[in-house]
C-alpha cells in the first residue's frame, strides 16, 4: 500500500475535505488568516458618495468663485447649499457637496482678497475643472457586489475590503482542532537528554506548524510505546484531527498501526514513496477522524507534516490544495537521481542567486540541514522526466 507522494498528498487533502468543520462569526479584526465560510458581498457602494480625489476646492458654476467655508472631513454631501459662483476648500476623500461641478486641485488655483470675500480662479495651466478630480459613488463597487466566495482565505487586503464596505463580523470556518501525541519511551519532554534518550524536538514546534496551517491545538500529550495507551489516547482525542509523532514504522515498539487496526480504524496510506518520511501513516479512527502519523525521525517528521499535514488542514478548511511551484534545478536532480529509486526526495536547500544548493546534514534523523535551509524541494528523478517542485514553508 505504498503510494506516490502526489497520491498521498491528494488523499490527505480529500480526507481533510471529509472533516465537518463548523462555522462561526468573528470580528473583522480577528479575521485575517481565517477562511470565509460564506460568500460575502458589499454592504454599501464604494465610494459611498462622490468624494474628492485631491486636496483643492470644490467649485460650483463658472469661475471666478467666492470662497465659502471649507468642507469638513466626514460631512454629508447635502449638509449645506452650494450655490453657483462659490467654492469651498476640500480635502482628499471628503464628500463633494451636492451641486459641485468638479474639484480644482490645490496647485491649480490662485486666491486673492476681493471686495466680497476671497476670490478663487484657475491658474493659467489648470486643466478643465468640470467633473475633474471626483471619485464617483460606486466607482469601485456597488452595494451587493460579490466580494469573495466561501472558501476564500481572508488575506489582509480581503479583510480590509470587507471592513471598507461595512462588515463588522465575518462568517469563517472554525479552526480545526488538532491533538498532538508525541510517542516514544525514549523521548524526554524537557532538559538535556541522557544517553539513550532523545529530547522531544517535535512537540515544541508542531503546535506552531498546525496553527500556521490554519488549525488550533493545545500542548502535546506524551505517549509511551504501549498498545493499550495508544488505543486509549486515540479514543480520548475528541478533536477533528490527530497528529502522532513516532511509532509509525513497523518496529517492535511501534504501536500506531496496531492501535489503529485493533480499535477499528481504517488505514488509508501505510507508506509513501518518499525519502525521508516513507513510514508516514494516514488513517481514520473508527469514528472517521483523520490520524496523521509522522515518522519519529525529526527531519522526516517535518517533511511529512509539510507534505500531508498542511493539505489535510487545507482540505478541512475548504481551501484549495494549491499547486506547487516548479523549479529548474538540474544539479540537484543529478545528485539525487542515483539513489532516488522511484521516491520523491525531500531536499533541504539554500538559495543563492536564484539557484538552489543542497545543505549538509540532511539525514532523516537530523535537524541541522533543515534548520539551515531556506527551502525544501520535492525532487522526482526516476525513469520519467525529472521534476522539481518547491514545498511551501510557513516560516
Ligand atoms: N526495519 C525498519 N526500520 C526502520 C524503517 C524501515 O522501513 N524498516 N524505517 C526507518 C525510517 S525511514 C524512519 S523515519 C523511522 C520511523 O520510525 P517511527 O516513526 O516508528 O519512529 P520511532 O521509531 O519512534 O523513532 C525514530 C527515531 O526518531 C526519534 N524520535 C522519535 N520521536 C522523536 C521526537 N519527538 N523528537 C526527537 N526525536 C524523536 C527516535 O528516538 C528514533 O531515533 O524508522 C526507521 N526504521
Ligand atoms: O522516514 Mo525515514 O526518514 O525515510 O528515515
Amino acid at each position: 500500500m505504498s503510494v506516490t507522494w502526489d497520491a498521498a498528498r491528494e488523499l490527505a487533502y480529500t480526507t481533510g475535505r471529509s472533516v465537518q468543520i463548523p462555522t462561526e462569526k468573528v470580528r473583522v479584526d480577528r479575521a485575517v488568516g481565517r477562511v470565509a465560510a460564506a460568500a460575502l458581498s458589499a454592504l454599501v457602494p464604494l465610494p459611498t458618495t462622490d468624494v474628492s480625489a485631491m486636496d483643492g476646492w470644490a467649485v460650483a458654476g463658472e469661475p471666478p468663485w467666492t470662497l465659502g467655508d471649507p468642507v469638513p472631513m466626514g460631512s454629508r454631501p447635502d449638509a449645506e447649499p452650494f450655490p453657483a459662483g462659490t467654492a469651498r476648500a476640500i480635502p482628499t476623500g471628503a464628500a463633494v457637496p451636492a451641486g459641485a461641478s468638479g474639484v480644482l486641485r490645490a496647485e491649480h488655483g490662485r486666491v486673492w482678497p476681493g471686495a466680497h470675500g476671497t476670490v478663487l480662479e484657475p491658474s493659467d495651466d489648470a486643466p478643465p475643472v468640470s467633473g475633474a478630480n471626483v471619485r464617483r459613488r460606486g466607482d469601485e463597487l456597488d452595494a451587493g457586489t460579490p466580494l469573495f466566495p466561501a472558501g476564500t482565505l481572508l488575506t489582509p487586503p480581503r479583510v480590509a475590503l470587507a471592513a471598507a464596505t461595512g462588515h463588522d463580523r465575518l462568517p469563517v470556518m472554525a479552526l480545526p482542532r488538532v491533538a498532538v501525541l508525541v510517542s516514544g519511551d525514549e523521548v524526554a519532554a524537557a532538559g538535556e537528554p541522557a544517553p539513550g534518550t532523545v529530547r522531544d524536538a517535535l512537540g515544541p514546534v508542531l503546535p506552531w506548524l498546525i496553527r500556521s496551517a490554519g488549525g488550533t491545538t493545545s500542548s502535546p500529550a506524551y505517549l509511551p510505546d504501549r498498545l493499550d495507551d495508544t488505543v486509549v489516547a486515540l479514543a480520548a482525542a475528541t478533536v477533528d484531527l490527530v497528529v502522532v509523532t513516532g511509532g509509525s514504522s513497523h518496529g517492535r515498539g511501534d504501536q500506531l498501526r496496531h492501535a489503529i487496526q485493533s480499535s477499528g480504524g481504517e488505514m488509508l496510506v501505510a507508506s509513501v514513496q518518499m525519502r525521508p518520511g516513507h513510514p508516514v501513516v494516514l488513517a481514520l479512527t473508527s469514528d472517521r477522524r483523520p490520524i496523521l502519523g509522522l515518522p519519529g525521525n525529526p527531519f522526516a517528521a517535518f517533511a511529512a507534516f509539510l507534505s500531508f499535514g498542511v493539505p489535510l488542514l487545507r482540505g478541512a478548511l475548504g481551501l484549495p490544495l494549491g499547486e506547487l511551484e516548479s523549479v529548474d534545478a538540474p544539479e540537484i536532480v543529478a545528485q539525487v537521481a542515483p539513489t532516488a529509486r522511484g521516491n520523491a526526495v525531500i531536499v533541504p536547500v539554500t538559495w543563492h542567486a536564484g539557484a538552489a544548493r543542497p545543505v549538509e546534514w540532511r539525514g532523516s534523523a537530523m535537524l541541522r540541514g533543515v534548520a539551515e535551509a531556506d527551502g525544501l524541494l520535492v525532487v522526482e528523478a526516476g525513469d520519467g522526466a525529472p521534476r522539481v517542485r518547491r514545498l511551501g514553508l510557513p516560516w
